[in-house]
């Protein structure tokens, strides 16, 4: 609920020193009874400003916080208020007197500046100012709540100054001494609005420890004399005092609440104080913040005046919104949430009796009058977590009895079967069509009828039958007819009964807790559910979208933790860092000081650059300078932590960085070892079954080309694998290596040993590799082919390995044996029938036995042939490589489709042959996307093992 500021004027007697030069006190007119001030503006007029309240010199400091009623604001901070108290007002008013209360000792000679030192005490309660009373108060309230033995409570002070436009913490020496330094960073915190960076807060268990802080503080207060005001404090002081509170039955449930209890710097006009140098500077940057703060003080005011116009002419919408300029200085950044925000807040605007004042205190009470009509909106500052919580309990409340309700009216509409609402509903449709008749008057006249009836029982039936039948005839007839006013009443009256005879049975038969129901009470009910379940289905989107952004702000919380996470994980290490080269600094000073004369050491030490500085610890110490061996490169203390900590951030990435290598790793040797992965033997194994081939087959190494073959296979085998790992080993290059190496059989019995030797080779890696390995089959077929191609005299001594027609048998003969065969009428022939793109040869003059690629071509051909494939199945190897095909994949049966099938399987494995001169194979493009496409859709393609390694870049 919007509070509005709350503003106090307090005007301080004369002080010795202004009665000694006799000035007057006659402008200011103090009235109690309408808690108003008047000043004189001139001979005739005055003016006068009301307020929450108006004390004069005979104030003591307990009306002052009597009167205001700051025990109520401290009680709001406990239950988790945010609250402020500021004094404003021109220097030398009174406002320290006001928030404080303490005597200062005088300064002795006011055209010097010093610092001066309060005397504080807190045995006499009657100086005490608002201040030390608040503490005293607080203490004392967190006494009375914590006997109710409902909460834990805990008190945080915190006290900074703002002198210069920079941020002093007034409890932490070290950073005061620093007088030139830049002050205490100011940051912008979501939850908090502004903070201050590194501003030392201590928790206070008792009143004690809280006054020990406070007179700390104030003591560390920069105090400047100057002519107006030998006591003027020359900075803004905000003493932060943070209530937290935990439940003691439900941890989680921690409400925290800050007062600030602020004393600002005095506005003063230069010539009036004679502030010079330094003290003018101050002066500029003191009046600056003032200015910033009249200007929102100004805004706000603005803002509300005009919200509060809007809401009087009903425009609640069009309220503009004023620009506040809470950043543009510390102080109102840090006032944000105590002026226009959601705090409680008291301004005590103090003035001097003075005539001379006149100006300033014109000032002052309009200043007070504009902060008397801002506005601000108090808001409990618990747990967003448990805030979330409470909200969704009493929502939970809300639904469960919203749901008790619904199954309330459930139940009822339950009682509407279908058949109910075909029977009476018909009825009532109609009626509420006709405009005609209210229900209530259906209702009434269904009443008299009623009493009618009992009278004249019988003829009223009759009359009734006989209504009923004339609608019917009418309803029959399919032209609409005019109907008379007689009519539409008569009709209307049948309508009438009809729903009432509707009505009357539906309340028969719907029956809550076993009472009947009016047919009134009926509708209502109706109207009622229908509303309720409208209800129903509209909380029911609410809570989808509630539950919708919970998710969402979920999210964004983790999201947040995360980077907190790793904020916090990057400050370890720093922190762990700097320790690490502390305890070491440590070490070696002790080793030095037993070793050595340590002024010697130290003056050794200077000379090197190195600034060795125990008095001043830490803060020195870190900027403590290194010279290399080399005497040129100086590094600081912080420059070192940067680079550890920058060197074990790539430390970190390198070794995950090596972790993932290793993965990859892993996964290549998997992948170099399919075997191990298809339960398939080892490549060890499969070379010991070659040589253990090799030798059993192998009666004299020099002659016996089985020896030789399984050497080939070997290589073969290895730059298939080696294909089959994406390189650009392809599986012509493998074929051609056999050729290459492997010798023609040079007879019968050569041949014969060559053709059981790849038999025997075939089952023994087919029983080892089991029916996952087609390549292998498809190698050995594709072999054969070349096999035979070496010798003539195999052909025909060997007819049954033939896998090609005679007819295209004796071309590829005579292709091989003569290079001169271009008038020859057989090839001519033969050419002719080969398909006219890439397979027949045009070009005679290249037509010689060693054009390989032709006779590759005419395989090809002849291979995909589907009447030469006929008479290719019969040959052993042919079948042999297709019945195991047949084996690996059932229902391949069309030997067509098993060769479209295997061609694919040979281009898709092989991808290389389809680049470059090889391409020549498929020379038909289209031919080879079919085959590629039918190889990758059909479902019964015999397994291939494919694999595709990705090297790393720099693997
Ligand atoms: N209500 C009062 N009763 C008696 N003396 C007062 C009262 N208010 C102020 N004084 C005296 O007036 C002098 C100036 O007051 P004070 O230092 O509080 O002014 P100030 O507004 O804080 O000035 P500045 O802004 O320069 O710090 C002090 O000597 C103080 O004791």
């Amino acid at each position: 609920m919007p509070t509005r500021i709350g503003v106090a004027i307090r005007v301080r007697p004369l002080l010795e020193s202004e009665k000694q030069k006799n000035l007057t006190c006659t402008k200011l007119q103090v009235k109690h009874s309408s808690k108003s001030i008047q000043i004189q503006l001139d001979d005739r007029t005055t003016k006068s400003f009301k307020f929450d309240q108006v004390l004069d010199e005979q104030c003591s400091q307990n009306d002052l916080y009597e009167k205001n009623s700051i025990d109520q604001l401290i009680q709001k901070v406990i239950e988790g208020y945010h609250s402020t108290i500021f004094a404003y007002g021109q220097t030398g008013s009174g406002k320290t007197f006001s928030m404080e209360g303490f005597d200062y000792e005088m300064a002795t000679d006011s055209n010097k500046k010093q610092v001066l030192k309060p005397i504080i005490n807190y045995e006499n309660l009657d100086q005490q100012g608002i201040i030390p009373r608040t503490v005293h108060k607080l203490f004392e309230k967190i006494q009375i709540a914590h006997n109710k033995n409902e909460r834990i409570y805990k008190v945080y002070l915190s006290y900074l100054q703002i002198y210069n436009e920079k941020i002093y913490d007034l409890l932490n020496t070290d950073q005061l001494k620093k007088n030139d330094g830049p002050g205490l960073k100011l940051r912008w915190n979501k939850k908090d609005q502004f903070q201050v960076e590194n501003l030392l807060v201590f928790e206070c268990s008792n009143l004690q420890e809280a006054y020990d802080m406070l007179s700390k503080g104030i003591k560390n207060k920069i105090m400047a004399s100057h002519k107006l005001n030998a006591q003027s404090s020359r900075s803004h002081c905000i003493l932060t005092i943070k209530v937290d509170s935990i439940s003691r039955l439900d941890p989680d449930n921690l409400i925290s609440a800050k007062l600030h209890l602020v004393d600002l710097a005095g506005s003063e006009r230069q010539s009036q104080t004679g502030t010079e140098g330094q003290n003018f500077k101050e002066c500029i940057e003191i009046n600056k913040s003032l200015f910033t703060l009249r200007q929102v003080i100004s805004a706000l005011a603005d803002q509300s005046m005009q919200s509060q116009e809007e809401t009087q002419q009903g425009n609640n919408n069009s309220v503009k919104q004023f620009h506040v300029p809470y950043r543009d200085s510390k102080l109102t950044s840090l006032l944000k949430q105590s002026i226009g925000g959601n705090s409680y807040c008291l301004m005590i605007a103090c003035l001097s009796p003075c005539d001379c004042y006149y100006e300033e205190n014109m000032s002052t009470l309009n200043y007070a009058t504009k902060a008397s009509q801002i506005s601000n909106e108090p808001v409990k500052n618990e747990d967003p977590k448990n805030r979330l919580i409470a909200e969704l309990k009493a929502k939970i409340e809300e639904l469960t009895k919203d749901l008790a309700r619904a199954n309330e009216h459930i139940a009822f509409l339950s009682k509407f079967s279908t058949e109910n609402i075909n029977k009476y509903g018909t009825d009532i449709l109609k009626m509420q069509r006709n405009k005609q008749t209210s229900i209530q008057q259906i209702q009434e006249e269904s009443l008299k009828e009623e009493e009618h009836n009992q009278i004249k029982t019988s003829s009223k039936e009759k009359e009734t039958k006989r209504q009923d039948e004339t609608p019917k005839k009418e309803r029959s007839d399919e032209t609409p007819k005019k109907v008379k006013p007689e009519e539409n009443s008569a009709n209307q009256s049948q309508l009438q009964s009809s729903v009432k005879k509707s009505l009357n049975k539906m309340s028969s038969e719907l029956s809550i807790d076993g009472g009947l129901m009016s047919s009134d009470m009926i509708i209502r009910r109706l109207v009622e559910s229908a509303n309720m379940v409208r209800d129903l289905l509209q909380s029911n989107i609410n809570m989808r979208e509630m539950i919708e952004k919970l998710t969402k702000n979920n999210e964004q919380t983790e999201n947040e933790l995360n980077i907190l996470q790793m904020e916090n994980s990057d400050l370890r290490e720093k922190i762990e860092i700097m320790e690490n080269i502390l305890s070491k600094d440590i070490e070696n000073e002790k080793e030095l000081k037993s070793k050595f004369d340590y002024k010697k050491v130290l003056e050794e030490s200077e000379t090197n650059n190195i600034i060795a500085d125990e008095t001043n610890g830490f803060q020195k110490t870190n900027t403590k300078t290194f010279t290399s061996d080399f005497g040129f490169q100086t590094i600081t203390r912080q420059e070192i932590v940067n680079e550890i900590h920058q060197l074990r951030k790539e430390k970190k990435n390198l070794s995950q960085r090596l972790k993932s290598l290793e993965l990859e790793n892993n996964e290549l040797h998997t992948r170099l070892n399919p075997n191990a992965l298809y339960g398939e033997p080892t490549r060890m194994h499969l070379n010991q079954t070659l040589d253990m081939i090799a030798s059993s087959t192998a009666q004299n190494q020099q002659n016996n080309s089985a020896y030789l073959m399984t050497q080939n296979f070997k290589s073969a085998s290895a730059k298939l694998k080696k294909s089959q790992l994406g390189s650009r080993v392809s599986a012509k290059t493998s074929m051609n290596a056999i050729e290459e190496f492997s010798p023609p059989p040079q007879n019968t019995q050569h041949y014969n040993s060559f053709i059981n030797t790849q038999q025997q080779f075939s089952t023994l890696y087919q029983q080892k590799m089991g029916s996952s390995n087609n390549q292998f089959n498809n190698t050995m077929y594709y072999n054969n082919l070349k096999g035979q191609k070496h010798n003539s005299y195999n052909y025909e001594q060997s007819p049954e390995s033939q896998p090609f027609p005679n007819q295209l048998r004796q071309q590829l003969l005579y292709t091989r044996t003569s290079s001169s065969q271009k008038n020859d009428n057989s090839f001519t022939q033969a050419n002719a029938r080969l398909p006219s793109t890439g397979y027949r040869n045009t070009q005679n003059s290249s037509y010689n036995a060693g054009d390989s690629s032709f006779i590759e071509r005419q395989e090809n051909y002849a291979f995909e042939q589907p009447q030469y494939s006929n008479f290719a199945r019969n040959t052993p190897q042919f079948n042999q490589n297709n019945n195991l095909y047949e084996s690996t994949s059932p229902g391949w049966s069309n030997t067509n489709q098993i060769k479209y099938q295997n061609k694919a399987m040979m281009q898709t494995q092989y991808p290389s042959n389809n680049t470059g001169s090889n391409n020549q194979n498929f020379p038909n493009q289209s031919k080879q996307k079919n085959l590629r496409a039918l190889s990758q859709n059909s479902s019964k393609r015999p397994p291939v093992i494919r694999q595709h390694v990705n090297l790393p870049k720099n693997f």
